[in-house]
């Protein structure tokens, strides 16, 4: 079974190695959406993979570190595209939660990268 969850953030970047000409290069802010997808058995007794407030408890201090920041100054992301973001945040999720089979970022309602360890 698999399980998502979705949690947003506002957070400005700029991308340091587009070009000069690309508008990306200047500072501009972005809202945001990022889906952490869970697989593993149902629990017979919960009827849960896991609970939706476990996993809200364990990624809430990561997306802290995100939320109304300029991204490039996060350690760690100093070329935050969508793509490092995703990874970003793998790395540092799946530790707290194992049953991480995903993490999608959505930069605008129309792109997104999704990661799920294939580089690590
Ligand atoms: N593969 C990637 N390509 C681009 C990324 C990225 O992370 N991965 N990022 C960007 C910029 O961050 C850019 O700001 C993306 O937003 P944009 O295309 O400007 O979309 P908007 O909806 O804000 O703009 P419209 O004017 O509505 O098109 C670029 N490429
Ligand atoms: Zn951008």
């Amino acid at each position: 079974m698999k399980i998502t969850q979705a949690f947003r953030f506002e957070a400005a970047h700029y991308l340091p190695n587009v070009p000069e000409t690309h508008r990306c290069k200047r500072m501009h802010g972005h809202s945001y959406r990022v889906e952490l997808q869970l697989s593993g058995p149902i629990n017979p007794v919960t009827g849960f993979v896991l609970d939706f407030f476990e996993i809200e408890a364990a990624f809430g201090p990561l997306l802290k570190r995100l939320d109304h920041y300029c991204l490039n100054e996060v350690e760690g992301l100093e070329n935050p595209t969508a793509e490092n973001i995703a990874i970003w945040i793998w790395r540092r999720t799946k530790p707290e939660l194992p049953q991480l089979c995903g993490v999608r970022v959505y930069e605008t309602s129309d792109c997104w990268a999704d990661y799920a360890g294939e580089d690590d």
